[in-house]
């Protein structure tokens, strides 16, 4: 599924990680998604939407669900995981296992056909959910929740950078692998 080599996606990494402690990383009082406090923040839509990170992205979590069987298309909540997904396709796309994306609507849209899950086909398909920083896994799951109600099959949850705070736990409960390309070590922060 990968055609990035070893050393080039290595490399990926490393200019992610420089990439993410120089701009993505704010420090000061910050509420998250789940209502925690926190004195750091990433903000990873600095990076997912930059022409420097992007395609970079695309490879390094390509290459993360490498090993995830039968997969046919990635996305999660909209709208950190939008940009990923995209990213995904994109790399896929240049081999011969391509993926479609799909975006998870926080709630069903209230008109037209009235989809949480646009996009890709996902009934009976075995997906991946992408997160780009995960705190609790609370978006990652409400993806899951949606994506089963549509009969998708969704079989692992790969996020950019785990806080390391209880979203991996959380994923692994409800039956998911859990996949992380960068975590708090590589970023010299604490969980918090
Ligand atoms: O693991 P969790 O506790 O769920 O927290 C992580 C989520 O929080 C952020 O999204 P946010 O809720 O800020 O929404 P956004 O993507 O619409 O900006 C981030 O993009 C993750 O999706
Ligand atoms: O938990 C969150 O809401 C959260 C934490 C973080 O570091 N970055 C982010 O985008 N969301």
């Amino acid at each position: 599924m990968t055609i990035a080599s070893t050393s080039e996606l290595e490399l990926d990494r490393q200019n992610l990680i420089a990439l993410i402690k120089g701009e993505a990383v704010f420090h000061g009082d910050f509420t998250l998604s789940s209502g925690k406090k926190a004195s750091y923040y990433v903000d990873m839509r600095k990076l997912t939407l930059d022409h420097r990170a992007a395609p970079a992205i695309g490879r390094i979590m390509l290459d993360l669900i490498r090993d995830v069987d039968g997969i046919v298309a990635v996305g999660g909540l909209t709208l950190g995981a939008d940009p990923i997904a995209n990213a995904v396709m994109h790399e896929s796309a240049r081999t011969t296992t391509p993926l479609d994306a799909f975006v998870v609507r926080k709630e069903p849209k209230d008109h037209g056909r009235g989809r949480q899950v646009e996009g890709a086909d996902v009934t009976g398909k075995r997906v991946v959910v992408v997160e780009d920083t995960s705190t609790t896994g609370q978006s990652a799951l409400k993806a899951v929740e949606a994506l089963r109600r549509e009969g998708a099959e969704p079989v692992a949850v790969a996020v950019i950078v785990d806080r390391k705070t209880g979203a991996q736990a959380a994923v692994e409960a409800e039956g998911l692998e859990w996949l992380a390309a960068i975590d708090l070590d590589d970023l010299g922060l604490e969980p918090q």
